[in-house]
């Protein structure tokens, strides 16, 4: 499995690269997300890095609904991601990965709705990110939250395998639109 997972990596990462370099496509939120998005609740949105999607037309549609957004953040592979209160206007430190996050000092927030960013995902909504286990093990800890990954639509793969701590997607957008759960 590990094995496998190495190397399904590796091709999404290209494909997410090629996709990024030739497109210039925008991740819109689709009414059924906007629906999601009651005033106070919070988001948990992402910095984009390289060529992962942009989440950020989500993150302003949360804001002006009247959600809080927060972002993660993380300090080695051993110690569990939180995600910290973060508004427009706030700044973003240098951090882990070369990831850029809020202050550590933040305040940390209970998620209602985690934007994921994902390497890959399938129509079962299973999920691949970078393999450190950070939102298994968020996905774990906050198990009410709404799961959304996003992600390019060239990130689709015809099965994603896997392991019994994987916790599947409750939807994925994409710059085509929303894909939530059918039955396979
Ligand atoms: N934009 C964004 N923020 C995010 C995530 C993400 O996937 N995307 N995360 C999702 O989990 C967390 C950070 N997770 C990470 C997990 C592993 C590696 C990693 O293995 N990095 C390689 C170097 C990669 C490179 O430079 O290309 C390494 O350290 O060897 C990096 C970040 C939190 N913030
Ligand atoms: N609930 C959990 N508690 C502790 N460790 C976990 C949990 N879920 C996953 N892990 C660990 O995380 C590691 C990475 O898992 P996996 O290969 O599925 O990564 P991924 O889903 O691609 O990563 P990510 O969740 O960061 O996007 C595994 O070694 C696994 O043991």
């Amino acid at each position: 499995m590990t094995q496998e997972k190495h190397a399904l990596r590796a091709r999404l990462r290209a494909d997410r690269d090629k996709f990024a370099a030739e497109a210039s496509a925008a991740i819109c939120a689709p009414d059924a997300l906007l629906a999601k998005f009651h005033p106070g609740r919070v988001v948990t949105s992402y910095m984009p890095v390289g060529s992962e999607a942009d989440p950020s037309l989500l993150a302003a549609a949360a804001l002006e609904r009247g959600c809080r957004i927060a972002l993660p953040h993380v300090v080695d592979r051993a110690t569990p991601m939180r995600f910290l209160a973060w508004q427009p206007g706030d700044v973003l430190v240098a951090g882990a990965f070369g990831l850029l996050q809020p202050d550590a000092a933040m305040p940390d927030c209970i998620p209602d709705i985690i934007l994921t960013p994902l390497l890959g995902f399938d129509r079962r909504l299973n999920r691949i990110g970078q393999g450190a286990g950070f939102y298994d093990r968020a996905f774990a800890r906050f198990e009410n939250a709404l799961r959304i990954g996003v992600a390019w639509s060239v990130q689709e793969a015809p099965a994603i395998p896997a392991d019994i701590w994987d916790v599947p997607l409750h939807a994925v957008i994409t710059e085509r639109g929303m894909i939530c759960h059918e039955e396979p």
